[in-house]
């Protein structure tokens, strides 16, 4: 071990960012987005940087697992991930998945270790030179494609003036907002959040769009709200129109049966979250693809992991994203552009953030035709503006908020609003 790359100190802080109004099946955005910021600096001063949730539970997580890493190699993942593993093994607590109770079977473990190890191999390219996707085997591609992440939402925050998207209710709403992301961005896929509207409402819109984008590749997520039946008939009235139908039904079992009687592949973040699910979906034959997303399938090394597995049992690989700062960017396109497979677009919630809002200096990603160039200085390539960090730390002490609470929010307007699965 040299003393260079031993972890002296490691900063963890939550922050928060505002978010607009967007509709999902377990009720609405709130006004902020949590995230935390982990910076990992070593004997030697170097900074490596990780993003993450930023629910209370998951902050104090990361903090017990912090504790166990001073003194610990950047160079030794493996033994980083033990030590979080042991640090973790008397929690008792519960919740903190950041998904607003939409993935709640991710691995805890593979969560909290995955912003440290993103820290580890942010440090370790810095001090041998190279951008961390060398240190995942080195860039399948230049850059990664995104797809516009369509939303159904309010015109704004109640009480609050309407944000500059605007309110999207209907097909016509879904359209408009699909025709500025695709102007403004260049994205070459689309997909829309469902599990908001009755079903037949969404087929329209997803109709309407294949009319409009015709051979533009579209997927339909209803966050697995859909019964098994409600998912058959929506998904067959959709053949020719979906690249892939996202987490229709709850479960691997309703994700079987559903896949046997629709035209289309079928994708998941849902269903199949963890490594040990992954025997039992493929002995159902529940899914065709895997959403990875290195902030719940525990780091870059692991969504290469993830990527043989999917590669050796024929699935194919896409990208998961939530509302994320420039931090869990750049890892995003490290993982995506080292992993070759991973050759669907992927999921992205940039668009719906305000490009001032964020803790990385300067703005280091643009989008041509839907994509991102992956960085190629050392490490993530990105920086800590530390008045950025500032200024979204005051938010997110501000904000009073300290979980993210979708449906909380969406029942202070709808008291009786109903979050279950398969309600369909
Ligand atoms: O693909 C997904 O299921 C998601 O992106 C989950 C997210 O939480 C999304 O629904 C959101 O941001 O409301
Ligand atoms: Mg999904």
């Amino acid at each position: 071990m040299t003393d260079t790359t031993t972890i002296a100190d490691i900063r963890i802080t939550p922050v928060a960012f505002a978010d607009p109004p967007l509709l999902n099946s377990v009720g609405v955005h709130e006004p902020y987005a949590l995230r935390s910021v982990v910076e990992v600096e070593t004997s030697g001063g170097v900074v490596g940087l990780g993003e993450s949730y930023g629910s209370s539970i998951h902050v104090s997580r990361l903090k017990m697992a912090a504790e166990s890493l001073r003194g610990l190699d950047v160079q030794n993942p493996y033994a980083l991930r033990q030590a979080v593993a042991r640090a973790l093994t008397d929690d008792r607590t519960s919740g903190g998945d950041g998904m607003a109770g939409m993935v709640t079977a991710s691995s805890t473990l593979d969560r909290v270790y995955s912003p440290f190890e993103v820290a580890a191999l942010d440090i370790q390219g810095q001090q041998y030179g190279v951008p961390v996707s060398t240190l995942l085997g080195g860039l399948a591609r230049d850059e990664v494609s995104f797809t516009g992440y369509l939303f159904y939402k309010w015109a704004g925050h109640p009480g609050a003036e309407p944000d500059r998207w605007g309110e999207a209710l209907d097909a016509a709403g879904i359209l408009a907002q699909a025709e500025t992301m695709v102007e403004e961005y260049g994205f070459t896929a689309l997909k829309l959040k469902g599990g908001v509207l009755a079903p037949e409402a969404e087929a329209e819109a997803v109709g309407a769009l294949a009319d409009r984008f015709p051979g533009m590749p579209i997927r339909l997520d209803p966050n697995a709200v859909w019964s098994v039946e409600t998912a058959v008939r929506v998904g067959r009235r959709l053949e020719g129109k979906l690249e892939y139908l996202e987490d229709p039904s709850p479960g691997l079992d309703g994700m079987a049966d559903v896949r046997q009687r629709v035209p289309m592949p079928l994708a998941t973040n849902m269903a199949v979250v963890a490594f040990d699910q992954l025997p039992e979906s493929v002995r159902r034959g529940s899914v065709d693809v895997i959403l990875s997303d290195p902030h719940f399938w525990g780091g870059l090394g692991q969504t290469k992991l993830l990527a043989g597995v999917a590669q050796t049992f024929g699935m194919g690989l896409s990208m998961h994203s939530n509302s994320h700062l420039g931090i869990s960017m750049a890892a995003m396109l490290h993982a995506a552009g080292a992993t070759p497979n991973i050759d669907y677009a992927c999921d992205t919630h940039w668009p719906w953030k305000d490009p001032e809002d964020d803790v990385v200096a300067g703005s280091p990603f643009s989008f041509d035709a839907g994509a991102v160039a992956v960085p190629t200085s050392p490490g993530l390539g990105v920086s800590l503006d530390r008045d950025k960090l500032r200024r979204l730390h005051e938010q997110y002490l501000a904000s009073g908020m300290t979980e993210r609470d979708d449906t909380g929010y969406m029942r202070r307007f709808d008291p009786a609003f109903d979050p279950s699965l398969g309600r369909w």
